[in-house]
């Protein structure tokens, strides 16, 4: 039997995880179960009926990649309860014997520490090796687990891969988030209609858009299903993107062409207010009609046939920012790492941008955003990996990041959620300007010019040990700072900016009352110009199609109110959105969680109301 961990020798997921088993009294020497009857567990595999439906191939795709090495793959529902496995013996005969089997309770308060309740506890995939494990009894495991999202976002379970953790390897988590992913992928193309006719070509379309951003959309343009890929490409969560048009985030002209197009063609779409693209693919009824979309990265040499865009559409009045751009071009030409600080949404990603294109360098601009990749990923996505490096790798192996961005820049945004093992690994490529593949021994020469960016207080990062303080003045040769939006003296410009394009879509020209400005000149913009662009496409909105007027005035902004609590600042928004989720919620409650009759206190349809609860999913009455 192993020993338990030294506290620092947890990583800091795992610490929380020991100290909450502490606090509910869980015993690591002596386990207590909980296990369902033979009917809770019908019922419980009832309720997950459509993701199993759905996910089966997946599921059984990675145990056929996992069996060899006498590993085995779990489902747990959303309670903890495993409620499917598949495994052999004689590993499945030791695991029954700490019962991790069907009908078991793997909730952190019952079994410890441990993958499945873990990631139910932080929403997190998350790895548990060894002794790792709270309970002694399970320390001869390791466990690899992600949350299984449904397409608008609620967690319905947890996927998990468990085996002797003699055989642990980092990279098993990846290919477990991986297929989590292709199981949300999966249920959202199920949901869309024309399922059975799609299935065999859909089946390779999943295979092929694991991680892709995936939208559904209905006849008119609007949301009405997408993966956690497609959320973080549009920069909002799954729930606030459901129900709103494509228009919202995608040039108006190109959504149009990609809703009428045959689905044997592909769209360039562009991000309505900056030059960022993808490519697009729709998939069509018999009616024509568009009600599927996969959208893909655009591949360097898609980037470099239209050559390198210029940074077109970036507003600034304002003394500080343009000081900040000018020693930007300024720098540009020279190899020196950057690093950009601001709050989020100051645009430091479009200055990062700026300087790619003033720098004179022909390679592509390449983006990464260290945040949102899982931590076991990080180190094959920036430097790729051989074929075969491990298990779930692709076929033919991958390029990393520096590779693809050789001759160019690359753009590592959310620098201080880097994991700290592949900061050092960050580091030495930085020094020796060669990456390594993974699997591989040759270092291969690469020429990148390295721009970091992030909000966070990298220093403090550094004197808590979360970065490395090497890599921080590495990345630091040069330092930009954009100002906070409350600092700068071109609001009214920016507005107007925003505004510009929300009459693009709106098709119409609207004008801004005088008493708007004080208010928007006063209020603090946490989210900066993000949310500033938020604020004016909202109040346009709320004018032009709820009033039925062409001026905004103060009673279309959403109320810019403010709650001190201690020294924290709490921002909330009140809109007719907030009034109907609290309608509906008020009569769902009413009617004891029964649809038809919570559509009947509202006095609308019950159809009407389903498709209310696609933009307020986690109003939906739970089974
Ligand atoms: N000078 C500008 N003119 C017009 N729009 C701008 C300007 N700067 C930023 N924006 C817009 O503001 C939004 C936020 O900018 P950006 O994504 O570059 O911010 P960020 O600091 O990188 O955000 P995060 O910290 O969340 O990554 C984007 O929609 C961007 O197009």
């Amino acid at each position: 039997m192993q020993t338990e961990p030294e506290r620092n020798e947890l990583p800091p997921m795992l610490v929380s995880s020991w100290q909450r088993c502490r606090k509910w009294g869980v015993d690591p020497k002596r386990v207590q179960d909980e296990l369902l009857t033979d009917g809770e567990l019908e019922d419980r595999r009832e309720r997950m009926h459509d993701l199993f439906q759905a996910c089966k191939p997946i599921l059984e795709t990675l145990y056929t990649q996992v069996r060899q090495s006498d590993f085995m793959v779990l489902v747990s529902d959303r309670d903890g309860y495993i409620v499917a496995k598949w495994g052999e013996p004689p590993f499945t005969e030791r695991a029954s014997r700490v019962r991790l089997d069907v009908g078991a309770n793997w909730e952190e308060r019952v079994k410890g520490t441990n993958a499945i309740g873990t990631a139910l506890a932080e929403s997190k995939p998350v790895t548990v090796w060894g002794n790792q494990h709270f309970c002694e009894e399970n320390r001869f495991l390791t466990c690899y687990a992600a949350p299984l999202y449904s397409p608008t976002g609620e967690l319905v379970g947890i996927l998990d891969v468990s085996g002797d953790a003699r055989l642990h390897h980092p990279h098993t988590l990846g290919m477990v988030i991986t297929a989590a992913q292709a199981c949300q992928a999966r249920l959202l193309l199920q949901q869309t209609r024309r399922e059975l006719v799609l299935h065999m070509r859909e089946m390779d379309a999943v295979m092929e858009s694991l991680g892709q951003p995936l939208i559904a959309v209905d006849t008119d343009g609007l949301i009405t299903r997408l993966n956690q890929s497609a959320a973080r490409l549009l920069g909002n969560p799954m729930a606030d993107c459901i129900g709103q048009p494509m228009t919202r985030w995608f040039d108006s002209d190109d959504v149009q062409a990609l809703l009428t197009k045959s689905d044997r063609d592909v769209t360039i779409l562009s991000f309505a207010d900056s030059d960022v693209s993808w490519v697009a693919k729709s998939v069509q009824d018999e009616r024509k009609r568009t009600f599927r979309i996969h959208l893909a990265g655009r591949t360097p040499a898609d980037r470099q046939s239209d050559g390198v865009k210029p940074v077109s559409n970036l507003v600034m009045d304002c003394p500080k920012v343009r000081k900040v751009f000018e020693l930007a071009v300024r720098i540009a030409p020279s190899p020196l790492t950057l690093l950009i600080r601001g709050e989020t949404g100051t645009g430091k990603d479009r200055l990062a941008r700026a300087v790619h294109e003033a720098s004179g360098r022909k390679g592509a601009f390449v983006a990464v955003n260290c945040g949102a990749i899982p931590a076991t990923l990080v180190e094959s996505e920036l430097f790729g990996y051989e074929k075969g490096a491990f298990t779930g790798a692709r076929k033919n192996g991958y390029k990393g990041k520096f590779e693809a961005a050789d001759g160019g820049t690359l753009f590592l945004d959310e620098i201080g959620d880097m994991p700290t093992a592949s900061q050092v690994a960050l580091l030495r490529v930085l020094e020796e300007k060669k990456v390594t593949r993974i699997g591989s021994h040759r270092p291969i020469p690469v020429d990148v010019r390295v721009i970091a960016a992030t909000h966070q207080n990298l220093e403090q990062a550094v004197a808590e040990g979360r970065f490395r303080a090497d890599l921080f003045y590495r990345l630091r040769e040069m330092e930009l700072v954009l100002p906070a939006l409350r600092e700068r003296t071109d609001l009214r410009l920016l507005a107007d900016h925003f505004l510009k394009q929300v009459e693009q879509e709106l098709g119409r020209a609207i004008k801004v009352s005088a008493e708007v400005w004080p208010i928007l000149e006063q209020y603090d913009w946490p989210g900066n110009l993000r949310e500033l662009r938020q604020v004016i496409r909202q109040a346009a909105y709320q004018a032009c199609l709820i009033r039925g007027v062409d001026w905004i005035t103060p009673q279309d902004l959403p109320t810019l109110r403010r709650e001190e609590s201690g020294s924290e600042k709490t921002v909330s928004f009140f809109s007719i959105d907030d009034a109907e989720e609290r309608a509906i919620a008020q009569a769902i409650q009413a009617a004891h969680g029964n649809l038809s009759a919570a559509a009947r206190l509202l006095g609308i349809g019950r159809t009407t109301l389903y498709r209310k609860l696609h933009k307020f999913p986690h109003l939906k009455p739970r089974c």
